[in-house]
């Protein structure tokens, strides 16, 4: 992207994310904040702004319009909404197939802190036994895992089968319902939901005589502005759909 000022457009600006967006995006020299929608009825006026850069903070059932309605205006996107998984991801490549120079990147969890802690998680699974998750939000969350957890998880999961690693060891035979919490590729994850909470994960492994625990907290949203901030300078010059933030850190 050339050195001018970036027009920037945030969908769900009212909401917890978009309000914490709107303010880093007006903050920032290099950003020009020329919209902010709620509903979809204010959506076309991300293009009359002419936003050279959207950010979508909504909700997962529909995130994929509003990816799809800023592919169709040839706006670049920066998704934080969770629900992206591989089949919708299949979609948006193949929007962006007829689209060549625009970008779409979707992150799970834009804290650098969290995206570290899914990386020493997935370096260290190959060394344990097994591995659960418990992630921990605010009861306002809609979603449960979150998209953070089934990113990790999968992450996890796939260090484990190429070390090839056997089931993770479970002796369960009587549970009360969901006492072992939601599977994803294999991996437990616990989701709790409380006030006071704003977004947290800890991955436990264990092996014989040891555990490593994982931790990572995000105590205020401001902790994901430098990740969505990076990730809005740098969708230019990322065609395609870009998955997670690690290859804009440069650690892919
Ligand atoms: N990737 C990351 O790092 C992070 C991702 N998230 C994810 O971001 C999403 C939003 O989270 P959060 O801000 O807490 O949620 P909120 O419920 O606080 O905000 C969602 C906003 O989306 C708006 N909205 C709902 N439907 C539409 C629509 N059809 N068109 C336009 N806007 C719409 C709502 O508008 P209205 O106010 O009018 O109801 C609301 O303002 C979630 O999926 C969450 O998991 C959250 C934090 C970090
Ligand atoms: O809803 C939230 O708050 C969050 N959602 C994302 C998720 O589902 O992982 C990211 C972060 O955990 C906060």
């Amino acid at each position: 992207m050339s050195d001018e000022v970036l027009r920037v457009g945030v969908i769900g600006a009212r909401g917890r994310m978009g309000t914490e967006v709107t303010q880093a995006v007006d903050a920032a020299d290099d950003l020009d904040l020329v919209a902010a929608v709620g509903g979809r009825e204010w959506l076309f006026s991300l293009s009359d702004a002419g936003s050279q850069v959207v950010v979508d903070f909504t909700h997962p059932d529909v995130v994929m319009e509003h990816i799809r309605f800023a592919v169709d205006q040839n706006i670049h996107a920066v998704v934080g909404t969770s629900g992206i998984d591989d089949e919708r991801a299949e979609t948006i490549r193949g929007w962006l197939a007829s689209k060549p120079g625009l970008g779409v990147i979707v992150v799970p969890n834009f804290a650098i802190g969290a995206v570290l802690a899914a990386r020493f998680a997935r370096e260290a699974a190959r060394f344990f036994e097994s591995a659960e998750i418990i992630e921990l939000h605010h009861a306002g969350k809609v979603d449960a895992p979150s998209g953070t957890a089934i990113a990790t998880a999968r992450g996890i999961a796939g260090a484990r089968a190429a070390a090839g690693l056997a089931a993770v060891p479970d002796a369960t035979t009587m549970e009360a319902a969901g006492a072992r919490g939601a599977q994803v590729d294999g991996i437990h994850v616990h989701s709790v939901r409380l006030p006071g909470m704003v977004a947290h994960q800890e991955v436990v492994l264990g092996s014989s005589g040891e555990t490593l625990t994982i931790r990572h907290d995000s105590l205020h949203r401001s902790s994901f502005m430098p990740g969505v901030l990076l990730a809005i300078r740098s969708v230019a010059d990322h065609p395609g759909l870009t998955f997670g933030l690690e290859q804009l850190l440069g650690l892919d």
